[in-house]
């Protein structure tokens, strides 16, 4: 499986094209529509996300509610693209109205000066309207039916937020991945510990009280993979390392933590590695899970446990940064009129989706996958096999 993105932030519409999604397994656009939504949603948002109501349409690959086996495509059109006819319009315009419009000003954090110098670009609006988070829309949209692949194979996902500027949720006693969403769902700042809901909210509103931002950090939990999903024989098919590449490509993400994390540095061994047990029902299972489900590049069978840690956004609405004008070469301090103060909520769900893609590839790279029934036959005789091992 793969896919590419393209659309601009302010442009007509995004889209995807997936590849290597198997014949005859149900797909039908709510099952998008539903992650579109989730995303969408959370304390911090700026106005854009009133704008936009985020909706499929499933352009190729799928007929009477089943895919065909052939590239799926998807679309999601930019309702803000209205305003920005004449900025964002294919067709030629008048060299004066190009210039009045051109943007000169490089944020810092952002790609607009490296992504100006690299494709040789004056006006950074080149640069920002794709190298905006505006992207995840689709993202989501391919990772949602990655989900719903996963979801018929009996493995679920879902993304909720650990920590918001330093506020940090204690471990979750839900159990479950249907438990851990439908709190997450309902919570504002998509968070499992009530406790810390309304510190978490207050801090965002300080922050854009203030014009600033704030970062923080999200985790994925993933239960129903079988053990020995991914390969240790070569790097690049070493699931952990293709979920930590894929969560670190989603806008603003620095980092990613496996079970513990960069905890297991302070511990001896016998602090972090998962005894072995077994058992009649189950088979092999691991006492603890401080690896957070994997092991040399592969599922243990134990839940996944993943974290990704998002800087703060780099536009600043009232707290502008030092930086200078590519044309003037003056240094100014920039001022903005939109921007979110903090998209950690949304970026749980990002997270979620693009686990869930990397999860979907590795299962349809290991079993046959022309045609999901007999994925479907497949996973269930390994699932048996692993449990007799
Ligand atoms: C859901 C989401 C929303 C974002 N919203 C904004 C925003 O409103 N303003 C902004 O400057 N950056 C925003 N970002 C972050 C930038 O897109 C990101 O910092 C930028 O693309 C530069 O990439 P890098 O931070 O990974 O280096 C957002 C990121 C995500 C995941
Ligand atoms: C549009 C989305 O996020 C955008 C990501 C983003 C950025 O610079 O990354 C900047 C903002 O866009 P605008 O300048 O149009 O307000 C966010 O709203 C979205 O998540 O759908």
């Amino acid at each position: 499986m793969r896919y590419l993105t393209a659309g601009e932030s302010h442009g007509k519409q995004l889209t995807t094209i997936i590849e290597g999604i198997p014949a005859k397994m149900p797909l039908v656009r709510q099952d998008i529509n539903e992650s579109l939504l989730r995303r969408q949603k959370g304390h911090g948002r700026g106005k854009r996300m009133q704008i936009e109501k985020d909706l499929v349409e499933i352009t190729s690959g799928v007929r009477h509610g089943y895919t065909l086996g052939s590239p799926l495509s998807l679309v999601v059109h930019n309702d803000d693209f209205k305003h920005w006819i004449d900025v964002m319009g294919e067709d030629p315009i008048e060299e004066d109205t190009k210039i009045r419009r051109v943007i000169t000003r490089p944020r810092p954090g952002h790609a607009d000066l490296n992504g100006a110098m690299k494709y040789g670009h004056r006006d950074i609006r080149n640069v920002l309207e794709r190298s905006s988070a505006r992207e995840t829309t689709v993202r989501v949209a391919a990772g949602a039916v990655a989900k719903t692949l996963l979801k018929q194979l009996g493995i679920n996902i879902t993304g909720y937020v650990k920590e918001i500027a330093g506020i940090i949720a204690e471990d979750s006693n839900l159990r479950t991945v249907e438990e851990r969403a439908a709190a997450s769902d309902q919570s504002p700042v998509r968070v499992l510990d009530k406790s810390v809901e309304q510190p978490m909210m207050d801090a965002i509103d300080l922050a854009k009280k203030e014009g600033d931002s704030i970062g923080g950090v999200v985790e994925v939990y993933v239960e129903g993979m079988p053990a020995g999903i991914g390969s240790y024989v070569h790097y690049d098919r070493k699931l952990d390392s293709r979920i930590a590449g894929s969560v670190v490509s989603i806008n603003a993400f620095k980092g990613v933590e496996f079970g513990i994390g960069f905890e297991a540095a302070k511990r001896n061994g016998s602090q972090v590695h998962d005894e072995i047990g077994w058992s009649e029902n189950e088979g092999y299972y691991r006492k603890t899970n401080r690896l957070g489900g994997f092991e040399g590049g592969m599922t243990t069978g134990m839940p996944l446990v993943i974290k990704g840690v998002m800087k703060p956004i780099p536009t600043l609405m009232k707290k502008p940064l030092q930086s200078v004008d590519i044309e003037t070469k003056e240094p100014f301090k920039a001022t903005v009129e939109r921007s979110d103060a903090c998209a950690v909520p949304a970026a749980a769900v990002v997270m979620e989706h693009v686990v869930a893609f990397e999860l979907a590839k590795a299962i349809t790279e290991q079993f046959p996958s022309d045609q999901f029934p007999k994925l479907q036959e497949a996973v269930a005789q390994y699932r048996e096999e692993i449990r007799c091992f």
